[in-house]
């Protein structure tokens, strides 16, 4: 069966003043995979991210997300687009004066046709699937855990049933046992649900435990993609500082690789 291309960037260009971010930068991401997304810090993975779901407006290029040119799409097919992904930030981004369930249903509000109750139903069906205890819907994001609001923030970001989750830093700031326990979340999730995902890490483990591909940013553009097989054996100072260094070496030890 071919491949499909669910997300397909060409000719990126961002610039801010004289930092020029991506230069011409291409990445293609299939249906199903898991592609992670590294890079030094300030390589323009954030940057990258926020331009495909819309959050900012490259400075040149083109972007085709599930068959529309998002760039070029009206607001309407933008938003038809943009309903079909969900996007986890790094610190959750929940709204404070909302409960977990409010937050978990917000995106539904807008885009289903129903009621509010219907909507909590839902909500907590997401709070159960990332693995948080049903009393966590009345609770307000200030009373989380850390590894509890990367979960509200992943229940949140899967509120309209998306294809594609994005996810920027998902395991930062956890501790070595969540952070494992979140990579299986991901892991389960992503073979019951069918998703495509875009996930931004510096977390090596995450790496070796959940992506299928791993896409390297560096000088303004995407290096190379690959296995993280394939990336031991890239010719690149920093590839090969990243993939072979001490904590790589470590990753793949506790995966057996
Ligand atoms: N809104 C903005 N205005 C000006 N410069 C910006 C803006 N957003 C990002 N940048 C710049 O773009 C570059 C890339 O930033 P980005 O956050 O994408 O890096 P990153 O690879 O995600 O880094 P990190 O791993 O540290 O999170 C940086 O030089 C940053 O200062």
């Amino acid at each position: 069966m071919q491949a499909e291309t669910v997300i397909e960037v060409r000719g990126l260009t961002n610039r801010f003043g004289a930092n020029v971010v991506h230069e011409d930068l291409s990445l293609d991401v299939m249906r199903g995979e898991v592609l992670g997304v590294v890079g030094a810090s300030g390589s323009g993975k954030s940057v990258l991210l926020r331009s495909i779901v819309g959050l900012m407006t490259p400075s040149a290029g083109q972007i085709t997300m599930l068959g529309t040119d998002v760039l070029g799409a009206s607001a309407a097919d933008r938003a038809a687009v943009s309903a079909r992904t969900g996007v986890m930030f790094q610190d959750g981004a929940l709204f404070s004066a909302l409960t977990v369930r409010e937050n978990v249903a917000a995106p539904m509000r807008e885009r289903l046709g129903v009621d509010a109750e219907t909507r909590a139903s839902l909500a907590d069906l997401r709070i159960s699937m990332v693995g948080l205890p049903p009393e966590a819907g009345d609770l307000f994001p200030a009373a989380l855990s850390g590894g509890m609001r990367k979960r509200a923030g992943l229940a949140r970001a899967l509120s309209l049933d998306p294809e594609i989750l994005f996810l920027d830093e998902p395991t930062a700031g956890l501790d070595p046992i969540s952070a494992s326990a979140f990579d299986t979340l991901l892991n389960s999730l992503r073979k019951a649900l069918g998703l495509t995902v875009f996930l931004v890490t510096h977390d090596l483990d995450t790496l070796q435990a959940t992506c299928d591909r791993v896409a390297v940013l560096a000088r303004r553009r995407v290096l190379v993609t690959g296995t993280m097989a394939q990336m031991r054996a890239v010719d690149d100072p920093w590839v090969q500082s990243y993939f072979n260094g001490p904590r790589a070496h470590a990753a793949l030890a506790v995966a057996g690789g």
